[in-house]
């Protein structure tokens, strides 16, 4: 089974890549479709898009692309790639792309879930759990684009599309493949299209990945994806792509969660951090002493320029602003640094958050990336294609990697 995924962020989709890579496959992630690149010898691909917060319409056009590129050549099975904390709003993007997906497979369910228990996110009941605490109780009900208040996925997908939403209950998937082939049956018979799994330990995704893998199409983060590389029966040719390990380093924060935070406090130990003004960088400011003051210090060593605020602080800025255009603004101000930054020979480029990486990566022109070693759980080394010259880099979700990450990754790029 040849399996693919169409993801709707940068960060998410380096997350799957990294899970299809460590198990074995030769996989590449692409920045859309990639006409013009040499996808051949790989296993996997996973096509990234920046669609997660764009209005629905313009996702699921994007994915229905994406799913006839990857059918034609071959492709047997496309998983949706969505947040691992489900990221996204009564408007989409989950519901709307899922519902898509399946009607242009002639699928009569999908099966969803965001499990990924390696990074402490279980569901039980439908219920979302981001370590200990329900979704509505975590760092993400604060998300400055998509705040999660409601942990009952079956609820929350069930306001993202117009058919019934269904659950795939744990005892069932404990109960083993014949039962839960039952059970999707019983479902679809009664109307239902999206089916909720729960998982809260690998051995549940083995069990889903089975199920999901006799579809064409599901939904889901990189738990999911690692249930599908196990059906797959592929892998054991994957190498780690060797990165450049020269020149000079820079890590660029867009990301306001509250790990990222951290890790840029953290950070203030061992290298030099700027912080930017977001009403400056709102205004287009900022950006052209950002830089002056950052190739000061390259050449002596890594540093870290950082938008982000603490969530009170960012609900400010949103106010005065506006979420959407304080958003866009200070992606395209960090897009910009970052071109900076390469322009004066950083080759070497840590990105945090999600919406910052797809601006970033868009600006730089990269085409795609192949896989390096894991950094940490949902984030490795990435080494660019369609760009020179070649640039290391980690595209950091928001919620991934220890307080020390960004001392880290910069020993392994
Ligand atoms: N100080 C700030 N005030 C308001 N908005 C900000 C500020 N700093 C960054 N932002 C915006 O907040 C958003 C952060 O989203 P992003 O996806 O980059 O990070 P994330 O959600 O933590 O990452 P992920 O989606 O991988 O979990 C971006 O649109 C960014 O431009
Ligand atoms: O599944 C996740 O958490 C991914 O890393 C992601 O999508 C972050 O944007």
């Amino acid at each position: 089974m040849r399996i693919a995924a169409i993801a709707d962020d940068y960060t998410g989709a380096s997350d799957l890549a990294n899970t299809w890579a460590k198990n074995g496959l030769v996989t590449i992630q692409t920045i859309g479709i990639p006409e013009g690149l040499d996808v051949s010898g790989a296993d996997a691909l996973v096509v990234s898009f920046k669609i997660r917060s764009v209005p629905a319409a313009e996702a699921v056009a994007a994915a229905i692309r994406a799913w006839d590129w990857l059918t034609a050549r071959g492709f047997d099975h496309v998983m949706y790639k969505v947040c691992s904390t489900f990221d996204s709003t009564d408007e989409g993007n989950i519901g709307p792309v899922t519902d898509a997906l399946r009607a242009r497979a002639g699928a009569a369910l999908t099966l969803v879930t965001p499990a990924f228990p390696e990074t402490k996110r279980t569901l039980y009941k439908g219920h979302l759990f981001v370590e200990d605490v329900l979704l509505s109780e975590s760092p993400l009900r604060n998300h400055p684009l998509n705040p999660m208040h409601d942990p009952n996925l079956v609820r929350v997908l069930g306001r993202q599309t117009p058919d019934p939403v269904g659950l795939l209950d744990l005892a069932t998937i404990r109960a083993g493949d014949a039962a839960v082939a039952a059970r999707l049956d019983a479902l679809a018979g009664e109307g239902v299209r999206s089916v909720i799994a729960d998982a809260v330990a690998e051995s549940d995704l083995d069990v889903l990945g089975r199920a999901a893998g006799a579809m064409p199409v599901s939904t889901g983060a990189s738990g999911l994806g690692l249930g599908l590389a196990r059906a797959s029966g592929l892998g054991g040719g994957a190498v780690p792509a060797s990165a450049p390990t020269t020149g000079p380093s820079a890590i660029v924060v867009g990301s306001c969660s509250a790990r990222s935070l951290e890790q840029v406090a953290a950070a203030e130990a061992v290298m030099p951090v700027l912080r930017l003004d977001p009403d400056r960088l709102v205004a287009g400011e900022a950006i052209a002493e950002a830089l002056d003051w950052a190739r000061e210090r390259i050449k002596a060593g890594p540093v870290l320029v950082a938008a982000s605020g603490e969530p009170d602080a960012v609900r400010a800025v949103q106010a005065r602003h506006g979420r959407e255009a304080a958003s866009a603004a200070i992606e395209a101000g960090l897009a910009s640094l970052a071109e900076g930054l390469v322009a004066a020979g950083v080759t070497r480029l840590v990105v945090a958050g999600g919406e910052t990486s797809g601006a970033v990566v868009d600006r730089l022109g990269i085409a795609g990336f192949r896989l390096g070693p894991e950094i940490a759980p949902g984030v490795p080394v990435l080494v660019t294609l369609g760009h020179e010259p070649p640039l290391a880099m980690a595209l950091k979700s928001g919620n991934f990697g220890g307080a020390d990450f960004f001392a880290q990754a910069l020993t392994r790029l």
